[in-house]
């Protein structure tokens, strides 16, 4: 684990700024600091001698009141440039996965909490550690180059055991960088197994297994618990050896100091500028320390994000042919042992093409790898952009003009919106709820029948540019009626586009220009 990846400024640029930003503050932080030292010592020798206060007192307050207004500054660049780059990476990995096609995309528990946590998790490495890095970097620079013309005996001894600190660190940070890896695992593993268990809750309550999943809950979340107390326990243990290590080498200055104080060999002014300046070459460095292990999650997620967003992709290029052609396609599921399609030849053009084929022969496959979700193991696909409508149609928690927005054309209006759902028969059940267009619906439509959802997935279709449309049973859930009203707006929307339509029902293939009729692949397994 890097304290610093250079891959941050490159791959998230909106870092880049507030990066700039934080080493400019911390350079004038480290002036001020040093000029306090002196301005703090020339204050005291004023005391001592008996002479007016003024001027000194009013240079300490003004470098106090700068100080503040520093650290003020820099806290809020800090906070702000945080919540930035945690935006800026959960967007990208989010576009990233989004244009891959499915062999390509981290499994679901993995990117869960890749784009929740773990993009969380970088908001306290930008908004602290980057901030005590750049501190660390100029302050005890300053601060010894400083002690050389003030003191350079000094100077001399700090030189030799400030780099103990980054030694120490860097040793006590392999060990963390291992224990913060299996934290980041045993969460991963607690949030895939809590959403799993959370989705199958309806069907493990029915068939009675839902307290055995509560204890197998407990298990995983009592080993995350374990593997935090490890990296809280690094944490105080090597933020108290640093403490140390720096108390002592202040502690050698100050005696060696205060010796020759004692002795008359050197004036009170440059031995009180060397006291004060000591501990600032060494509390940067243990700052860093402190911070590291409150960021090392954000570092461990930020190595995780770049490797996913730097991993090259087969994603098939989409092209701006007017149809959408498969010619000698294969197509095996990553770990099936058979091939789910073999040699099948598609020439979809504008109007409507429907596949037909026994359940489970790969029709739904065929319209994934249209849509450019997945690679081919062999042959070819050429298609334009493509709005698949699945099974379960993606809704999201939000308002019912939300959920028809989503992919529509820009600036579409709630009159077209009505009219999508008059075309597929919807109109009348949301005119006659209480907010219309904008009721809210739950989370993956719950509050909606399934027909109801399909219906309203129909009517996103419509609204959307891409010249191909591609539909997965998408009347299966309908009764007689509204699958007719639906037919008819699936016939009217290919009168303008390409559309290839899965379906089981009779009624929509004489609507159809063309059709595929899909058997299942032979079933020889080759290696
Ligand atoms: N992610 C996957 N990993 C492995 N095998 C899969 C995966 N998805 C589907 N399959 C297999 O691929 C085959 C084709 O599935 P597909 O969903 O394309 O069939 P389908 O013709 O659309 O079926 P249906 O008419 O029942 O919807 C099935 O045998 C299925 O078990």
């Amino acid at each position: 684990m890097r304290p610093f990846d250079p891959r941050l400024l490159r791959l998230l640029p909106s870092a880049r700024r507030a990066v700039a930003a934080l080493g400019g503050l911390g350079v004038v932080q480290g002036a001020a600091t040093v000029a306090t030292a002196f301005a703090v010592s020339a204050l005291v020798v004023a005391v001592v001698d008996g002479r007016s206060l003024t001027g000194p007192a009013l240079a300490v307050a003004t470098l106090f009141t700068v100080r503040g207004l520093l650290a003020a500054g820099i806290e809020a660049t800090a906070t702000r440039a945080g919540s930035r780059v945690s935006t800026a990476l959960r967007e990208r990995l989010l576009a990233t996965w989004l244009g891959r096609p499915a062999e390509e995309r981290p499994e679901s528990s993995r990117a869960l909490t890749l784009a929740t946590d773990g993009a969380t998790s970088v908001e306290p490495y930008v908004a602290r550690f980057l901030p005590s890095l750049v501190h660390a970097a100029v302050v005890p620079a300053m601060a010894i180059l400083t002690l050389a013309f003030v003191d350079w005996p000094s100077a001399l001894v700090v030189l030799l055991t400030v780099p103990l600190l980054p030694l120490f660190a860097a040793l006590i940070g392999r060990t963390t960088a291992d224990a913060t890896a299996a934290r980041w695992r045993a969460l991963a593993t607690l949030s895939g197994h809590f959403l799993d268990v959370v989705r199958g809750l309806p069907t493990l309550v029915a068939y009675g297994r839902g307290r055995t999943q509560a204890n197998s809950i407990e298990t995983v979340s009592q080993r995350h618990r374990r593997a935090t107390m490890q990296t809280l326990r690094l944490a105080f243990l090597s933020s108290a050896a640093l403490e140390l290590l720096a108390t002592i080498s202040v502690a050698l200055v100050a005696v060696t100091v205060g010796l020759r104080l004692a002795g008359g060999d050197m004036p009170l002014g440059p031995a009180l500028t060397a006291i004060l300046l000591a501990p600032e070459a060494y509390w940067p460095i243990r700052r860093v320390g402190a911070e590291f292990h409150s960021a090392a999650d954000g570092a461990a997620a930020l190595e995780e994000a770049f490797s996913e967003l730097e991993r090259p992709s087969q994603a098939p290029s989409q092209g701006a042919a007017p149809q959408a052609r498969a010619t000698g396609l294969a197509y095996r599921h990553p770990g099936a042992s058979s091939d789910t399609l073999t040699a099948v030849d598609l020439d979809a053009r504008p109007g409507l093409t429907v596949v037909t084929g026994p359940s489970g022969c790969g029709k739904s496959t065929l319209l994934e790898l249209l849509a450019g979700l997945r690679t081919p193991t062999a042959g070819h696909v050429e298609a334009p952009r493509a709005h698949l409508l699945t099974q379960q149609p993606f809704l999201s928690a939000g308002t019912i003009r939300d959920n028809l927005l989503l992919g529509a054309r820009y600036g579409t209006g709630d009159q077209q919106l009505w009219e999508a759902l008059r075309e597929v028969g919807l109109d009348g059940l949301v005119a006659g709820l209480p907010d219309g267009l904008g009721t809210r619906i739950g989370d993956d439509g719950f509050g909606l029948s399934a027909g109801q959802r399909a219906r309203l997935g129909l009517a996103r279709v419509l609204l959307s540019s891409a010249p191909l449309v591609l539909l997965d049973e998408p009347t299966a859930h309908l009764d007689q009626d509204a699958a007719t009203t639906a037919h008819q707006a699936i016939r009217d929307l290919a009168e303008e586009r390409v559309v290839v339509a899965v379906t089981h029902r009779p009624e929509l293939l004489e609507h159809a220009d063309a059709h595929v009729a899909l058997t299942p692949a032979p079933r020889t397994v080759t290696r």
